[in-house]
């Protein structure tokens, strides 16, 4: 595990840095899982930084994360973009994993827009769905394994925050509405994220049980982000891409790949994209108070 922390001093470095190289003044964050980085390219007047030259960033390690950071308009509003992002499982600590959505928080941001690939649990989804997330369950956090473990900065938020109100009900309902203007019928679902720790894909016996639990969709990131998004006041929205199913059946012949993730992000690309734009454009302007 790699061992350096990155506190508020360490955040401040990093947005003096992209203050100094960007006019852009970000206040929606937006981060982008397996397979969904094209949607980085729709950014308007793009300021464009590999995440090697940011102080303290670390770096993308997973095919399908760029390693980008893009500033610029979208949907009208001013957006920092995440083209990548960090697992625990890559070795990073959870401290390291929600560095990005801590710099947001000082660059401004009080909206973050989360996106995942996730294998689907709930026998009801196809491959291609697109979950809105309601409510997650925090495997590595139930374990004292999350990103506000240790000492707590007080300039980020309190000891103990909340996470029944995690996601943002009113984001949800806009994010519907459009889905439904989009036409996308059943493939729009709302459901339960299970974060587990990976690299591994879920046993059989596993899927079963995260099943049994009440999740809907299993994958192996967002909730570090979601925590600290929220331990700092940032409103949250994320949406999973169901791009396999978890296999349920001892006997079945399916196996997930990383493949078959990336595959399903680049065929649904064009309808997450549009999801993300149509809710950026009907989200109300951002006011000084938000
Ligand atoms: O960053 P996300 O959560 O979208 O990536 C998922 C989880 C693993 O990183 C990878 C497995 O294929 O996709
Ligand atoms: N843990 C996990 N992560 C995923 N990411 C995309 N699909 C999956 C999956 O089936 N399981």
């Amino acid at each position: 595990m790699e061992g350096k922390t990155l506190g508020y001093e360490q955040c401040e470095q990093a947005v003096t840095w992209l203050r100094d190289h960007s006019q852009h003044r970000p206040s929606v964050g937006i981060v982008l899982g397996s397979g969904h980085s094209a949607l980085a390219d729709q950014v308007i007047k793009a300021d464009i930084f590999s995440y090697a030259d940011i102080p303290h960033f670390p770096r993308s390690t997973v095919p399908g994360h760029v390693g980008r950071l893009v500033l610029g308009e979208l949907g009208g509003h001013t957006c920092v973009v995440m083209q990548g992002r960090f697992h625990m499982y890559e070795g990073y600590s959870a401290n390291t994993v929600v560095f990005p959505v801590r710099v947001m928080k000082l660059l401004g941001v009080h909206t973050l827009l989360l996106t995942n690939a996730a294998g689907g649990l709930n026998p009801e989804y196809n491959v291609g769905d697109i979950m809105l997330v309601k409510d997650h369950i925090f495997l590595p956090g139930l374990a004292a394994h999350g990103p506000l473990v240790g000492p707590n900065d007080e300039r980020f938020g309190p000891r103990f925050p909340s996470t029944s109100d995690a996601y943002d009900p009113e984001l949800r309902a806009i994010a519907r509405a459009v889905a439904k203007e989009l036409k996308f019928g059943q493939r729009l679902r709302e459901g339960v994220y299970v974060m587990e720790g990976g690299p591994a894909f879920e046993s059989v016996a596993e899927c079963r049980m995260l099943k049994l639990m009440g999740g809907d969709a299993v994958g192996m990131s967002t909730v570090p982000e979601v925590h600290v998004a929220r331990h700092c006041g940032i409103r949250v929205f994320a949406i999973s891409l169901i791009t396999n199913l978890a296999v349920l059946e001892f006997d079945s012949p399916q196996r997930a790949t990383h493949a078959e993730v990336l595959e399903t992000g680049q065929r649904s690309a064009a309808n997450i994209q549009q999801l993300i734009i149509n809710l950026l454009t009907c989200m109300p302007p951002p006011t000084p108070s938000d």
